[in-house]
């Protein structure tokens, strides 16, 4: 069946809007120095921002995932949205840390509101095949956010400021949403499509309902386990650990760092392609994502001295594969659910991955302080390879998860219901 061009439209809107919302996402990466004076910050101050902002993220996915499947992905998009730019102008017109730190826990909950509602229009306007494709296209290009946030800002930043920098960015908001508004549908037949209201007691019981689904566990170690290596390279140790452990220039680690990005954009319309095409060997593709970066990852910290370059550029292209392996975790949740229980059953999975991120960065914080002086510039290299060892815990356990709940799902489904599109368990 031909996907009608509306659907196209309706995608390629929600699709900006979650570009934008990356971008808002990552617009202090390259503010930090800016921000520290700002603020007169010091750098853990610093570091609550993102901290602070991406809790607020994860602990916001399972009541959005409710809040959609009540109320539709339009309006809670269009609170997202609104909620986002407000942020964002709150954040360019800050005079004090408090009121920047509120900023950005309001950024990380406009954020909160975004993929998930992205994720549902998905799965209400394109066909059975080309959901995951669309999934992965979504998911992959949202990244170039991420780039826009880096090059751009920094310009912005040292031309226009501080606040006119962000009140442009956030000026995108009354654009997006008009946009919105005009042309988004929560699916063909309706401009909403909304839930049943469900007393607290109802809710629980359709999240515990989500969660007995052996599918909808899959998907949540799939996501727990294939994106956190390269969120903790991205987030914060992948520049201190190329320059200071694996001996490679500034230049080379700001370039190696940029290509996980690259390989995300690229790899994600393949995965999307391969699944789309092969449903029952979605959790075979996570597993050789993590087999891939778990050998890569062992032949760097098993060199002797410093890894050569074509071995961490196998390291970031194997991590950057990660992230769209994650998006297979969204497929499989998917399949699992009712589509009326499908947002809160990808809010679930969505923690997955933020939940493991956040353990990695501080894990490895925590082996770096206690093997130095816990001065970042006294990190060793032996002090880097035990603290990056720690993502063997996270590999192992997701992993075994992995193998277990796709285990039962195989046993109790059978291939053709799967084949068919369905991992549901009755
Ligand atoms: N795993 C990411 C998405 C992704 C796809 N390719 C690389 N990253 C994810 O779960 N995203 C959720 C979000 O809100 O961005």
């Amino acid at each position: 069946m031909e996907t009608p061009r509306r659907a196209w439209l309706v995608w390629g809107v929600a699709l900006t809007i979650y570009v934008v919302v990356i971008f808002h996402r990552t617009s202090l990466a390259v503010a930090g120095l800016a921000a520290t004076e700002r603020f007169d910050l010091s750098a853990s101050q610093l570091g609550a921002f993102t901290m602070l902002q991406l809790l607020v993220y994860a602990g916001m996915q399972v009541p959005v995932g409710l809040l959609v499947d009540r109320f539709g992905p339009r309006t809670v998009l269009t609170a997202g949205v609104v909620t986002i730019s407000l942020a964002q102008a709150g954040f360019a017109l800050a005079t004090s840390y408090p009121e920047a730190l509120t900023a950005r826990v309001l950024v990380g909950l406009g954020d909160a509101m975004t993929f998930i509602c992205v994720l549902r229009l998905v799965s209400s306007w394109f066909g059975a095949r080309q959901i995951p494709l669309v999934t992965q296209l979504t998911g992959s290009t949202g990244q170039i956010g991420s780039i826009a946030a880096a090059v751009p800002m920094t310009w912005a930043l040292s031309e226009l400021g501080w606040t006119a920098a962000y009140l442009v960015s956030a000026a995108l908001g009354p654009v997006l949403l008009a946009a919105l508004l005009v042309f988004v549908r929560d699916s063909p037949e309706a401009r909403h499509v909304r839930g049943h209201p469900m007393s607290r007691r109802a809710l629980l019981a359709s999240l515990r309902a989500s969660w007995a689904q052996p599918g909808t566990r899959l998907g949540f170690w799939v996501h727990f386990t294939t994106p956190f290596s390269a969120h903790v390279l991205v987030m914060l140790w992948g520049f201190p650990f190329l320059v200071l452990s694996e001996g490679v220039s500034e230049t080379v680690a700001g370039a190696l760092l940029s290509l996980i990005i690259v390989a995300v954009v690229a790899s994600g319309p393949v995965l999307g392609w391969v699944v789309g095409r092969h449903p029952w060997h979605r959790s075979t593709v996570a597993l050789g994502t993590i087999v891939a970066m778990v050998a890569v990852w062992t032949a760097v910290l098993a060199w002797p001295g410093d890894a050569p370059l074509w071995l961490l550029v196998l390291l970031v292209v194997a991590c950057g594969c990660g992230g769209p392996a994650s998006m297979i975790g969204f497929d499989v949740g998917r399949t699992s659910n009712p589509p009326d229980r499908m947002a809160s059953a990808s809010g679930i999975i969505n923690v997955g991955g933020f939940f493991a991120a956040v353990v990695a960065v501080f894990a490895i914080g925590g082996v770096l302080d206690l093997m130095t002086s816990g001065s970042s510039t006294e990190y060793t290299p032996e002090a880097f390879r035990a603290a990056m060892s720690v993502q063997y815990l996270l590999w192992g356990l997701g992993a075994l998860q992995i193998w277990r709940y796709r285990t039962i799902v195989r046993r109790t489904i059978g291939r053709d219901v799967v084949e068919s599109g369905s991992t549901m368990v009755a």
